[in-house]
């Protein structure tokens, strides 16, 4: 692997991170003469249906998106022996998981730094017909200051008649939204956004607010709203745009054009 990555221009350095089938490495690109990160994926490790449906979807998705808020990926390289590697930029600085365990409760100014760069990767990603699909705060990543959504392996590109829904379930079960647990035909996007509710909510509270230990306990708790800690004194309007995005009926949840507009992030 070494080998056929530094006839391709880069040098391989230390592993960064895993994944169910692949592991990332940082790397220094000779052309661009800095530091990249490279996702190698074993064709010959992963099952039938990730290598066939999801890597495919996965890399059609990932090279075509290009935002300041999204890990861009620069080349995808393939070894003879069935390796692909996924040359992306590296955001140095870890997770958002990472960062609200370090830091504990963000204040609101930080939390909507953060959740407005998220806003804007989203808005980006449904404008070009992608729905994530696995939104969490692991998978977004930090270059200082700056948000950088990673991981489309879940990623759908969106049909072109609207009125088609999805229906398999996908991510995390912590960050989904009720029809997405309950298998429910639903628009992928509306699930994006509940998963974005979920991410705020950590960022705010520094716990998840639903268990997902027990998901029967876990969709009745969905429909009954979740409170926020008292003792945080979160603003009325955050707490409303909260309520919003953690809307259990996915018909009155808003679009992302609509979480754009609301007044704790335009007031700011
Ligand atoms: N561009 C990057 N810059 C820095 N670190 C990265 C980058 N991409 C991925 N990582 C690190 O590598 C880990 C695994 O990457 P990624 O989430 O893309 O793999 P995955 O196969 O989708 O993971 P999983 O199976 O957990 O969903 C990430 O959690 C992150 O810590």
């Amino acid at each position: 692997m070494e080998g056929f990555l530094l006839a391709n221009g880069y040098q391989l350095g230390r592993t960064i991170g895993e994944g169910m089938y692949s592991k990332v490495k940082e790397a220094f690109s000779q052309k661009h003469q800095k530091k990249v990160a490279i996702k190698i994926i074993d064709k010959n490790k992963g099952p039938e249906e990730f290598i066939r449906r999801f890597l495919p979807r996965e890399l059609q998705i990932i090279t075509r998106l290009n935002h300041k808020n999204i890990i861009r990926v620069h080349e995808t390289l393939e070894s003879a022996e069935g390796k692909i590697c996924l040359v992306m930029e590296l955001a140095e600085d870890g997770d958002i998981f990472d960062y609200v365990v370090r830091e504990g409760p963000l204040p609101e100014p930080s939390a909507r730094t953060l959740f407005c760069q998220l806003v804007e990767a989203i808005q980006y990603c449904h404008n070009s017909g992608v729905a994530h699909r696995d939104l969490k705060c692991e998978n977004a990543l930090l270059q200082g200051h700056t948000l950088k959504l990673t991981d489309f392996g879940f990623a759908k590109l969106l049909p072109r008649d609207s009125r088609e829904l999805s229906w398999t379930f996908c991510g995390s079960t912590a960050y989904a939204a009720p029809e997405v647990l309950q298998g429910v035909p639903h628009d992928s996007r509306k699930g994006d956004v509940w998963s974005m509710g979920v991410i705020l909510y950590v960022l705010l509270c520094a716990h998840p607010p639903f268990d997902d230990t027990d998901i029967p306990n876990m969709l009745h708790q969905q429909q009954k709203g979740v409170p926020v800690p008292r003792h945080l004194e979160i603003s009325k309007e955050c707490q409303n745009l909260l309520k919003m995005l953690l809307e259990p009926d996915m018909t009155l949840r808003p679009s992302i054009e609509g979480v754009s507009r609301h007044p704790w992030l335009t007031n700011a």
